[in-house]
C-alpha cells in the first residue's frame, strides 16, 4: 500500500497536496482511535492512500473550533474575507495539473475532465469572493410616519455539508465558498471513496490564510454517524448535501428536530428530447457530451433520451456510431475519454439496467456488456426500442448507457418527460422559436438546456425542484442558502 501512495507522490509536483490526514480545528490529525481506511484507484483497484478515519468525536471538535472562529471571521470586511477566497482559486488554478491528478487517481474520471472539474471548483472560489461583497441589506418605506425598516442579511453560522464521489473537488468547493463568502464557519465529510480532493482543499485553505478552525475536512467511513453529529449538534444551523434522494431523505429527517436549514442537491432523471425539427449532428454531440461526461455519473446526465419519430432511425445510428467510437481507459493515460465507474456495485446497477430493458424487448445498437479493461468497467452503451415500462425510465442509471425512447408529438414528449419523481435537468433540440418557448416552459425541472447537453456554471443557479431538491448552488442566489434575514423595525 505504502507503495502506492509513494507512486501517486512521486507524480505530483507538490506531493504535500496529497493528505491523508483529517483537517480538524486548524491541525493536520490523525483518528483519536487511529482508525484508517483504504482509499483506491477504480481503474487499477490498487491502495493510494490510507486515510484517518475520523468518528463524531473528532466531529465535535471541529464543529466547536468553527462556532468559534466564524464571529472574528464575519466581524472582518467583505474585501478582506473575499481576499482570501481569491488566493484559495489562484492556488487551486496554480496547482490545477496535481490536483487533477489526485482527483482522477481516487475517482477515475479521465484527466482532461478532472482539470476541468478544477476549473469549475476554483470558479466558485472566484465568484464568491466577488459576490462576498455583495451582500446587500434592504431599507423598507415604514408602515408608519414613525417607523423606518431595515433588513440585514447576516451569516446563518456552522455549515456542515455532506458531498459524493462523482465530483471530488466541485461538489464540496461550491458548498465552502459560499459559506466563507456569507461569514460562516463550515465542517465538510467528503465521501469514502473520495477524500483525499477535499483534503487537499484544507491544504489549499491553510496556504491562502483562511483562519485556523474556521474550516475542517472530515474525512471518515462512518457516514450516518458524522451525519447525526451534523443533524443533533445545536451549533450547526445549516446542512447542504449533495447525493442520493434516499439518504437525502434521511438526512432531512435528521435535521428536522433542530428545524435546521438544508439544502438538498439530490438524484435526476434528466430527458433529454430531440424533435424532428432539430440540427440532428448537434442534437448527437450534444447527446453525446451530457450522457457520456463523466461516464454518465453526473446527475445532470441524460438519463432517458426521448427522439421523435420522424428522426429517430438517423439519430440512433448517427449517436451509436459516435458512441462506439469513444476510448475507454485508465484516466490517468492521456487522451481517454471514458474512466471505470466508481465501483462495482455501480457496473452492477448499469447491468441490471440493460439487462431489464433486453427482458423486455429493447436492443442494443453498441456496447451492451461490461467491459474487459477490469471490473469497474462497462462498455458505452446505447439502447433502442426503450419504453416508460422499463426501470432505466424510473432511476437513475448513473453509467454510460444511452436509452432511447421513440415519440410522435411533442405534448407526447412533455408528459413522458414530467413523469417522475425527479427535477434537477432537462434538455432538448428544436429550431422552432414556438416549440422552443412552450417546452422550455412545460418542463417541470430546475435547469433546462436548449440545444445543449452542457450548462454547467458558476454564474447560474444549479438545482432542482420534486425530489431532486431544495435551494440553488452557485450564481448570486447561492449565497441565500448561508444567510439568515433579520428584519429591523426602528420607531424614531
Ligand atoms: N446528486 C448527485 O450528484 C449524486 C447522486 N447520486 C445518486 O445516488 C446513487 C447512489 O450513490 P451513492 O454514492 O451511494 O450516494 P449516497 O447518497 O449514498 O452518498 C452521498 C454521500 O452521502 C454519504 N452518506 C451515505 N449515507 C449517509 C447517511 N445515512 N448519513 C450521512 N451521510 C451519508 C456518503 O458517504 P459514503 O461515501 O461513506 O457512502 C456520501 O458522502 C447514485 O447511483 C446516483 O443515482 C450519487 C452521488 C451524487
Ligand atoms: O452530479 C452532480 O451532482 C453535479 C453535476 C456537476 C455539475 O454540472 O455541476
Amino acid at each position: 500500500m505504502r507503495d502506492s501512495v509513494t507512486d501517486l507522490k512521486s507524480i505530483l509536483n507538490d506531493p504535500a497536496l496529497l493528505e491523508t490526514r483529517g483537517y480538524v480545528a486548524g491541525e493536520w490529525i490523525e483518528a483519536d482511535d487511529g482508525a484508517s481506511f483504504d482509499v483506491t484507484n477504480p481503474a487499477r483497484g490498487d491502495v493510494i492512500a490510507q486515510v484517518a478515519d475520523l468518528s463524531r468525536t473528532e466531529v465535535a471538535r471541529a464543529i466547536d473550533a468553527a462556532e468559534s472562529a466564524r464571529h472574528a471571521w464575519a466581524a472582518r470586511t467583505a474585501k478582506d474575507r473575499a481576499g482570501v477566497l481569491r488566493r484559495m482559486h489562484d492556488l487551486m488554478m496554480a496547482h490545477a495539473d496535481d490536483l487533477a491528478t489526485i482527483l482522477t487517481a481516487e475517482m477515475g474520471k479521465p484527466l482532461a475532465e478532472a482539470r476541468g472539474e478544477i476549473a469549475y471548483g476554483a470558479s466558485y472560489f472566484e465568484w464568491f469572493a466577488e459576490e462576498a461583497k455583495r451582500i446587500y441589506g434592504e431599507t423598507i418605506p415604514g408602515h408608519q410616519p414613525d417607523k423606518r425598516l431595515t433588513v440585514l442579511k447576516q451569516p446563518i453560522g456552522v455549515a456542515a455539508a455532506i458531498t459524493p464521489w462523482n465530483f471530488p473537488n466541485a461538489m464540496i468547493a461550491r458548498k465552502i465558498a459560499p459559506a466563507l463568502a456569507a461569514g460562516c464557519g463550515f465542517v465538510g465529510r467528503p465521501a469514502s471513496e473520495t477524500p483525499l480532493s477535499a483534503l487537499a482543499i484544507g491544504v489549499i485553505a491553510d496556504r491562502a490564510g483562511l483562519p485556523k478552525g474556521l474550516m475542517s475536512i472530515l474525512p471518515s467511513t462512518r457516514a450516518s454517524d458524522i451525519g447525526k453529529e451534523f443533524c443533533e449538534n445545536p451549533k450547526v444551523r445549516k446542512l447542504s448535501f449533495t447525493g442520493s434522494t434516499e439518504v437525502g431523505r434521511i438526512l432531512m429527517r435528521q435535521a428536522a428536530d433542530q428545524v435546521m436549514k438544508c439544502s438538498m442537491e439530490l438524484g435526476g432523471n434528466a430527458p433529454f428530447i430531440v424533435f424532428d425539427d432539430a440540427d440532428l449532428d448537434a442534437a448527437v454531440a450534444g447527446a453525446v457530451a451530457c450522457k457520456f461526461r463523466n461516464n454518465g455519473q453526473t446527475c445532470v446526465c441524460a438519463n432517458r433520451i426521448y427522439v421523435q419519430d420522424g428522426i429517430y432511425d438517423a439519430f440512433a445510428e448517427k449517436l451509436a456510431k459516435a458512441v462506439a467510437e469513444l476510448r475507454i481507459g485508465d484516466g490517468l493515460e492521456e487522451g481517454v475519454q471514458l474512466g471505470p465507474l466508481i465501483h462495482d456495485d455501480a457496473v452492477s446497477k448499469v447491468e441490471t439496467h440493460v439487462d431489464d430493458v433486453l427482458s423486455k424487448g429493447g436492443t442494443v445498437l453498441t456496447g451492451g456488456a461490461r467491459h474487459n479493461m477490469g471490473s469497474n468497467f462497462y462498455q458505452a452503451t446505447v439502447l433502442a426500442g426503450v419504453t416508460q415500462e422499463m426501470r432505466i425510465a424510473k432511476e437513475e442509471t448513473f453509467g454510460p448507457v444511452a436509452p432511447l425512447f421513440r415519440f410522435k408529438t411533442e405534448e407526447e414528449a412533455i408528459s413522458m418527460a414530467n413523469d417522475t419523481i425527479f427535477g434537477l435537468a432537462s434538455y432538448f433540440y428544436s429550431r422552432d422559436i414556438g416549440r422552443v418557448t412552450r417546452v422550455q416552459e412545460a418542463l417541470e425541472y430546475g435547469v433546462v438546456g436548449v440545444n445543449t447537453g452542457i450548462f454547467s456554471t458558476e454564474v447560474a443557479p444549479f438545482g432542482g425542484v420534486k425530489q431532486s431538491g431544495i435551494g440553488r448552488e452557485g450564481s448570486r442566489h447561492g449565497l441565500d442558502d448561508y444567510l439568515e434575514m433579520k428584519y429591523v423595525c426602528l420607531s424614531v
